[in-house]
């Protein structure tokens, strides 16, 4: 299937005169033989859900990675839209720019919350680590901004002193999920956020995630090869395979009716 040739919508009526907040072009990265991006192109607009389908090793963190700027892609364009700046191709800002520019503007949720989160520090601390990046210094405010987000993403407060070491992982899922909107992102990465969790644990993730992306409108991308999560939560998806976009378009009719080949297998696979 070519996705030129695809006649079926590709955004929401409500979006179609909207600019996208996040534009990708072209973006390509190998691992020495490995290619794990091939001309990627990504358009995410402002308060949709965005999910990003596909196999183990489809590309899909490698992606994810290159949105945080944590990564350098080999070739690619990528326009962040920011009320009043215009930071041109953020792949080639300055790694520090880059790094200012994913504190304040571009949160994310690992899968791995190693990975997001100083596991021996209060999870309050944790939050306030990301205010103080922004150069927040006052105790009062840091506190106050934090038991904020951390209440807003359903965090019990009587344990925001509480080390994310010693709390179970749905908790420390949402200790990364305060970290990451405490700034009040442009821009939510999710990337695996509920799996390994118990399915009831899950569940609950989801719904936290699902009222802040109702009440905040906050634009999400979020990668899951849990076709069962991209179904609750994604406004539009994108299907990846061996580093290639191969079929994106509205959740519901891609799930409803996938044209690609491996999409169908997908699908099948999951009902
Ligand atoms: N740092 C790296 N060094 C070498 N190879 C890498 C690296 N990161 C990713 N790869 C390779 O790139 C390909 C894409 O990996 P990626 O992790 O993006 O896939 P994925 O779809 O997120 O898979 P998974 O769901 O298993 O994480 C894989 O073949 C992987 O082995």
């Amino acid at each position: 299937m070519s996705l030129e040739t695809n006649p079926r919508p590709l955004l929401p009526p409500q979006l179609v005169q909207t600019s996208p907040i996040v534009t990708m072009r072209d973006v390509g990265r190998r691992y020495g033989e490995v290619v794990a991006l091939r001309h990627v192109d990504v358009t995410v607009y402002p308060g949709e859900v965005l999910g990003i389908v596909g196999e183990s090793g489809s590309g899909k963190s490698t992606l994810l990675r290159m949105m945080n700027l944590e990564d350098a892609p080999d070739t690619g364009d990528y326009r962040l839209r920011l009320p009043g700046r215009d930071d041109g191709n953020l792949f080639a800002l300055e790694r520090y720019q880059q790094r200012m520019l994913r504190a304040r503007h571009i949160g994310i949720v690992y899968q791995n919350p190693h990975l997001g989160l100083l596991m021996k520090h209060s999870s309050s601390g944790n939050v306030a680590e990301r205010l103080l990046i922004a150069g927040e210094r006052s105790f009062d405010v840091l506190r106050s901004k934090a038991r904020e987000a951390l209440d807003a993403s359903e965090f019990p407060l009587s344990r925001m002193d509480h080390r994310p070491a010693d709390l179970s992982g749905g908790m420390q899922q949402r200790v990364q999920l305060a970290k990451a909107i405490a700034l009040e992102p442009a821009l939510l990465l999710l990337d695996e956020p509920t799996t390994g969790l118990d399915v009831s644990i899950q569940a609950l993730v989801l719904d936290t995630l699902k009222r802040l992306q109702r009440e905040r409108r906050i634009t999400m991308v979020l990668v899951s090869h849990d076709l069962g999560v991209i179904r609750t939560m994604a406004d539009r998806v994108m299907v990846m395979r061996r580093g290639s976009v191969v079929e994106q378009g509205l959740a519901d009719q891609v799930f409803q009716d996938p044209q690609h080949a491996y999409t169908q297998q997908l699908v099948h696979a999951k009902l």
